[in-house]
């Protein structure tokens, strides 16, 4: 495994809720994505954000999908954005403008296509968002088009590249894990967004301190894991952790999530609404551990 000589950060844990707590108490998050025939995709992202603990979940999705993404789960909301006749969003920023205001963390690109104008809108929400945003999927891939792109990365940025996602934008083959996890260090040092560089043994690093994952399981190589772990990242910024903290925590709750659902259904696979029903486990598995031992994992 390939090595890096950074401090590894405390493993954070969610303070319980206040008795006098109500939703607005635990933050408004905003996902931005999905297309017809990735409607999947974002809906998934908005459960494990709700499951997570967001106080509200918002998916913008194209018009056209958003009967579709509404079908799957009445714990979320869906805000309809302009698109093109084969179902990607076309909208500009105007559209999503009171939307970001609102928000506590966005999430941005689970099944969203990647467009000329999406390659605009991605870089209008990282430069207009006065909020943290989660960067996933297609809107690595639309980031990765914009020539300056490094310029738009900030400490409210949290990048979530795939292997695949992280050799589009930092030129280093998918196969050499070592080049890969050493550009990504050095993209943090330099910009001091977040990156968690997914895969066997997810490194999260903001360049100043970093981690490479010991829970999860190969039951997880299915198509969606990601997309969850975006929600969850996402919502764990919504309720007062910083982008590190809620990239360090949320990958941990997300492997061990599949760990347990792996175990109780006696699968070869964890299909990702599983993944989301295992995670008030997770956490809960988390918090017992952290205070019965006093560490982390
Ligand atoms: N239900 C839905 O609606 C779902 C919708 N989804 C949406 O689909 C969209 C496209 O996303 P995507 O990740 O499938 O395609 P893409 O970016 O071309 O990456 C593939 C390339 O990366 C590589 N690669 C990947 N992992 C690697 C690894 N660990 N280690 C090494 N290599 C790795 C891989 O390599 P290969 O498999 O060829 O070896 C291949 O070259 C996106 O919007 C997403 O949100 C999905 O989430 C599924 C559920
Ligand atoms: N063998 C594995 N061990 C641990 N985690 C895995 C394994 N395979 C996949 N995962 C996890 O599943 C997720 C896959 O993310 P991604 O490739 O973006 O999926 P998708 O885009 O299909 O949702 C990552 O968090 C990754 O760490
Ligand atoms: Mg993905």
């Amino acid at each position: 495994m390939p090595d890096h000589d950074l401090p590894s950060p405390t493993l954070p844990r969610l303070k319980p809720r206040a008795k006098d707590s109500h939703k607005g108490s635990f933050g408004n998050a905003l996902l931005i994505g999905g297309s017809r025939g990735m409607a999947g995709s974002i809906a998934l992202s908005g459960l494990a954000a709700a499951r997570t603990g967001a106080g509200l979940v918002r998916l913008a999705v194209p018009d056209r999908c958003l009967e579709t993404v509404a079908s799957f789960s009445p714990c979320t909301m869906t805000i309809p954005l302009t698109n093109s006749s084969a179902g990607q969003i076309t909208a500009s920023i105007e559209e999503l403008t009171a939307h970001l205001e609102a928000a506590n963390c966005i999430g941005i690109g689970p099944g969203m296509g990647g467009s000329p104008e999406l390659q605009q809108l991605v870089q209008d929400v990282l430069r207009t968002a006065q909020c943290p945003v989660v960067v996933d999927a297609d809107a690595l891939n639309n980031l990765g088009a914009i020539s300056n792109w490094r310029e738009l990365l900030s400490e409210k940025v949290v990048l979530t590249p795939h292997p695949g996602e992280w050799s589009r934008l930092s030129g280093m083959a998918a196969s050499d894990r070592e080049a890969q996890v050493a550009a990504a260090i050095e993209h943090a040092k330099q910009s001091g967004a977040t990156i968690v560089l997914k895969g066997y043994r997810t490194l999260v690093t903001d360049g100043v301190e970093a981690a490479f994952n010991s829970t999860g399981t190969p039951a997880m190589a299915t198509g969606g894991s990601g997309d969850v772990l975006t929600g969850i990242i996402t919502a764990l910024i919504c309720q007062g952790l910083s982008p590190l903290e809620a990239a360090h925590l949320g990958v941990t709750v997300h492997g061990l999530s599949g760990e347990l659902a792996e175990r109780a259904l006696s699968t070869r696979v964890v299909l990702p609404p599983e993944l989301i029903q295992y995670l008030p486990l997770a956490l809960g598995a988390h918090a017992e551990q952290r205070s019965s031992r006093g560490i982390g994992f």
